[in-house]
């Protein structure tokens, strides 16, 4: 087994640098949220709207229990609120070498400033990053093997330091 499980807050950069972290070393990337946009065929936006966030969190467990076993080589980022649901963390930990991408509330209201495809941050970002950002730093933290911080830095740089510090040329 061979990957890389890439976890944070909305807006760390996880889907960005996962993307391109894969198209470095070769490896095939997956997102969380593409497989279940696509399995479902429907936005994230549109499964909260519709069907609440409960529903949401069970797709999500159920795709990253039907991801065991099955990955290799394989770049993988998660929602920001996957590894928060009990058990997750422990199925993330056994596909892979996890790499918390940490970030400060003010880069990710930079980041994220106009976005509108986080259902979870309509209304008052502020307020709402900083309560669930408080909540679920430590988790990310208990959950990494890894952490690489990402503010102020580009996403080249990032990916040299997962790279060098997770050894997964070698
Ligand atoms: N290191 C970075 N520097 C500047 N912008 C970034 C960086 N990482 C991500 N971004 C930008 O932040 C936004 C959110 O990134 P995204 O990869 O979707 O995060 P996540 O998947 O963690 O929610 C995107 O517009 C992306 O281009
Ligand atoms: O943190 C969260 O609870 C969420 C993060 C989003 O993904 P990103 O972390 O890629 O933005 C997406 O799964 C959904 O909007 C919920
Ligand atoms: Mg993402």
């Amino acid at each position: 087994m061979n990957n890389l499980i890439l976890i944070g807050f909305m807006g760390c950069g996880k889907t960005s640098v996962g993307f391109q972290l894969a198209k470095r070393l070769n490896f095939n990337f997956c997102d969380t949220d593409q497989i279940i946009e696509e399995k479902v065929k429907d936005t994230i936006n549109h499964i909260f709207e519709i069907k609440g966030e409960e529903y949401f969190r069970k797709l999500e467990t159920e795709t990253i229990k039907g991801l065991i076993g099955k990955l290799n080589n394989t770049v993988l980022s998660v929602g920001g609120g996957l590894p928060i649901q009990t058990g997750n963390e422990r199925l993330i930990r056994e596909l892979g070498c996890v790499v918390y991408l940490k970030t400060s509330k003010d880069t990710i209201m930079q980041r994220l400033s106009g976005d509108t495809t986080r259902p979870l941050l309509a209304g008052d970002q502020d307020k709402r990053i900083e309560k669930l950002l408080s909540f679920r730093a430590p988790i990310y933290e208990a959950a990494a093997h890894l952490i690489v911080t990402t503010d102020g830095r580009l996403i080249h740089d990032i990916i040299d330091e997962i790279i060098n510090r997770t050894g997964v040329l070698l």
